[in-house]
């Protein structure tokens, strides 16, 4: 008979106050258990666990339109676990993510080799693609399992050594991964990505490429070649994309971006000079590229979900999860008090 299932519920954001006085601790904790590895196991027995299958997570509906995370303890899982014919070894595969902010240790499990419909049944949520899950999550949930994919995808990804062809072992944090044959550490990696805005002091320059749905545009964005710095791969990706020499390069945030795979977005916003603005689009890359007023841009955000089949065209932005929608904002707000980006 098994006990009833106890469904945590992501904690709320707490005060300000709160947060920072437990932060030093929370991270040394964290640090410790990616060092420790009985500490770690120790900290999963009375860990938060959010569980993936085939690297989705398991959301609960909250009511019609929202959703949440849902962990699930150690000890509620286990027998889940053993009732579908799991061995207890399955919990060990938990990979560390964090600390919440009652100090508890919270962790990720894929359980892609149980069937799939029984263990929703059994932990009373759905498997939701991330694509979809991303933009459903509210705040800090979104990045939360986004990390959590990111980290499961990397260790099923990076079994053997690529230099001997031999498996490699993962700590019980899952931080890393070793090859005894070549003593090589291997650590999850993300691909540097940085993403412009290109302002002429009166309007912003976005882009959009041909897979991208009907209406959306976005800040130009590319992959940093090896050996580049930031501010290198930005003049580069915007003379490649559209023909154009930036100036005043300024950083505003960054964020992780789990699609295709794990990139680490850093947002810039640059500028050209307007009798230098003319738009020389390479279209092997983009579809389009061209110049948004404040009026255009104030209407875009104003767009709060993807156009449907048969609604009117309409220019639409990333939702605000994605830090394109943080540049444009930025820009939209300092154009509005009278001052141009950077
Ligand atoms: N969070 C956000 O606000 C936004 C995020 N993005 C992300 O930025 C990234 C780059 O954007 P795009 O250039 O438009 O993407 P893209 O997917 O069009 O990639 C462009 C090219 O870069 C190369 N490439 C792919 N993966 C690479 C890697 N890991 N390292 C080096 N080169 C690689 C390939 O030749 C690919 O055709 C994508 O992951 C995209 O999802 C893009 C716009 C907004």
């Amino acid at each position: 008979m098994l006990r009833p299932l106890r469904i945590l519920l992501s904690p709320p954001k707490c005060p300000l106050t709160r947060c920072c006085s437990g932060y030093v601790s929370r991270m040394r904790f964290v640090n410790r258990l990616q060092e420790d590895d009985d500490a770690c196991a120790a900290a999963l027995q009375n860990g938060r666990i959010f569980l993936f299958h085939s690297l989705s997570p398991l959301l609960q509906r909250t009511n019609r339109e929202t959703f949440r995370t849902s962990a699930l303890t150690a000890s509620d899982l286990q027998p889940i676990l053993k009732n579908l014919g799991s061995d207890g070894s399955l919990l060990k595969e938990s990979v560390l993510i964090g600390c919440s902010e009652q100090n508890q240790a919270e962790f990720c499990l894929d359980v892609g080799q149980l069937d799939q419909a029984a263990v929703e049944e059994q932990c009373g949520g759905t498997f939701v693609d991330l694509r979809k899950a991303f933009f459903l999550l509210k705040g800090a949930e979104a990045p939360l399992v986004a990390k959590g994919q990111a980290l499961l995808r990397w260790h099923q990804t990076n079994r053997f050594c690529s230099a001997t062809g031999q498996p490699t072992q993962r700590n019980q944090a899952g931080s890393h991964r070793f090859c005894s044959s070549s003593s090589t550490t291997y650590y999850p990696q993300m691909s540097p990505v940085v993403i412009v805005l290109v302002s002429d002091g009166t309007r912003c320059l976005l882009g959009r490429q041909a897979s991208f749905p009907r209406g959306l545009y976005s800040a130009l964005a590319g992959f940093c070649n090896m050996g580049e710095t930031l501010e290198e791969a930005l003049r580069r990706e915007v003379a490649e994309e559209v023909g154009l020499e930036v100036q005043n390069i300024s950083y505003s945030s960054s964020q992780h971006w789990p699609f295709p795979h794990s990139s680490f977005m850093v947002a810039c916003h640059a500028s050209v000079s307007p009798t230098h603005s003319q738009v020389d689009v390479d279209h092997s890359e983009l579809e389009e590229a061209r110049w948004f007023s404040l009026d255009e841009i104030t209407c875009a955000l104003q767009v709060k979900a993807p156009p449907r089949r048969g609604d009117l065209p309409v220019i639409w932005l990333p939702p605000p999860h994605a830090v394109a929608n943080r540049l444009i904002t930025e820009w939209a707000g300092l154009q509005r008090h009278g001052k141009d980006g950077p």
